[in-house]
């Protein structure tokens, strides 16, 4: 029986928010641990259906001497409906929840028939709750539309600018991001015509963080940015939209089945400031003519994905959280190697600290940061209006987290996500040891222009 004791002691620290399933979990002896958290999972996963059949069985009324606690019926409930049984001995509590099994059985059965299904399996929940409460959003790609004649076009579609999207027929101008609307959650436009002529691009809010948050150089013909990690492209399709489509935006995508879906939607988006590049973006040479002009890059590599809402509950392998973390990383310290970047934004639709808030911990205590004086950007050019912050704990107490942006799934009417921006210091702000760097920089590459100028001379005389 201790089995479903340390099973329901698990659900009691999450119920008291202790900390993420994951870090609970590990602190469960290693032997145990495995049989364990796939109960508490399982049980996880069924948790409202069981509640129903407890509360309207009256076990714990009835049984409340034996059976102590809610979330110890929820696991013992669950084996003996939705498992093997209850695997322990023929003890006290084994023997008070059998004295109720058929009535358990019959409240499962009731609900199965309430709610119209057949399988014990589709009274799983997937999560698809907290994604079914999102807002549909719908970015407006100025590239061939604007904001107002978006506007106009719902209407005359009979939808109403209300400033809300509770009910079918409201939608809303976002407040943080501009030229983003929100609809009711139920509503899909893959078949709408601004949709299909490229006019909308279907993106959740906070996947706009990225691009807003870097603010590449709008209008300007000579801009030169970096998307480093681009298919599907929508954020590539947003610098685009950002930049005016002016000046050159490098797109890269190592994968090349992701690369041709990039192609398309640049097409379909009609991008005509973006050169899409097939290529790993670590063997990309920061001093390549073209690249090394890049004065912004976005970086929004591969992640864990744990932050969608309609991903399962899952306990995430450390091994693998950890593998992706050095490869973000890397990421970001290759990007800090472009001469002419000034700012960096590094985004995750990951929840997990290893793969934030440690990340951007390691950047700026790496050799690159700190010889290219990078540092993170203050929170009042990184959405300065949006409450939910980096976690100070994982920032190790510093002020830094405020500098950083989250996201959590369902609860702030969005996918899960993370966002950073590191800068590089400006001149007047520069330590003294930045500023004798910087200053051998600058006369590095003073020198090198004028070896280039002489060696152009020299080969055209
Ligand atoms: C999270 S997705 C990017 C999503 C994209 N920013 C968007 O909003 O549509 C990460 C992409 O980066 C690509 N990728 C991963 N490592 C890369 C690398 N070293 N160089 C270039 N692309 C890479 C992956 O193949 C994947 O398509």
């Amino acid at each position: 029986m201790n089995f479903y004791f340390e099973a329901s002691e698990i659900l009691n620290r999450l119920d008291a928010k202790e900390g993420s399933i994951k870090g609970i979990l590990a602190t469960l002896p290693e032997n145990n641990r495995a049989r364990t958290a796939a109960l508490v999972i399982e049980t996880l996963k069924y948790k409202s259906v069981l509640s129903d059949v407890i509360q309207t069985s009256k076990l714990l009324v009835e049984e409340k001497k034996k059976i102590t606690s809610f979330n110890l019926a929820l696991v013992l409930v669950h084996d003996t409906l939705l498992a093997n049984g209850i695997q322990a001995g023929d003890g006290p509590i084994k023997q008070a929840i059998l004295r109720h099994k058929t009535r358990l059985r019959s409240e499962l059965q009731r609900i199965k028939i309430k709610r119209g299904v057949k399988s014990d399996l589709e009274l799983a929940q997937t999560g698809d709750d907290r994604a079914a409460k999102i807002p549909r959003y719908v970015r407006v790609n100025t590239s061939l539309w604007s904001t107002e004649e978006a506007v106009q076009f719902y209407t005359k579609r009979g939808f109403q600018l209300q400033g809300a999207f509770a009910s079918s027929k409201g939608f809303a101008i976002d407040e943080h991001i501009p030229d983003l609307l929100a609809f009711n959650p139920a509503l899909h436009f893959r078949d709408d015509p601004s949709y299909k002529s490229g006019k909308i691009i279907l993106q959740d809010k906070a996947s706009c963080f990225s691009a807003f948050v870097l603010s590449p150089p709008r209008g300007d013909p000579k801009a030169v940015v970096i998307d480093a990690t681009a298919a599907p492209g929508n954020k590539t399709s947003h610098l685009s939209a950002l930049m005016g489509n002016e000046g050159k935006l490098y797109a890269f995508e190592r994968d090349k089945r992701r690369f041709s879906t990039l192609k398309m939607m640049l097409s379909k988006a009609a991008c005509r400031n973006v050169e899409a590049v097939n290529a790993d973006f670590l063997t990309i040479d920061p001093s390549h003519p073209k690249y090394s002009l890049a004065t912004h890059i976005l970086l929004d590599p591969s992640c864990s994905g744990s932050a969608h809402a309609s991903v399962e509950i899952e306990v995430v392998e450390e091994d693998r959280l950890n593998k992706l973390a050095a490869f973000q990383l890397m990421m970001i310290k290759h990007a800090m190697k472009f001469p002419s970047v000034q700012k960096i934004v590094y985004s995750t639709c990951s929840v997990h600290a290893t793969e934030n808030e440690h990340v951007v911990r390691s950047a700026l205590q790496s050799d690159e940061a700190k010889s290219r004086c990078f540092k993170l950007a203050p929170r009042g050019d990184v959405l300065p209006t949006w409450s939910r912050r980096g976690q100070v704990e994982e920032m190790m107490g510093t002020g830094d987290a405020d500098s950083l942006v989250r996201c959590v799934p369902g609860d702030d009417d969005t996918n899960g996500f993370f966002v950073s921006c590191f800068i590089r210091e400006h001149d007047s702000t520069l330590s003294p040891e930045c500023s004798k760097k910087r200053k051998a920089e600058t006369e590095g590459a003073v020198l090198q222009k004028r070896k280039k100028k002489r060696k152009k001379r020299f080969n055209t005389q």
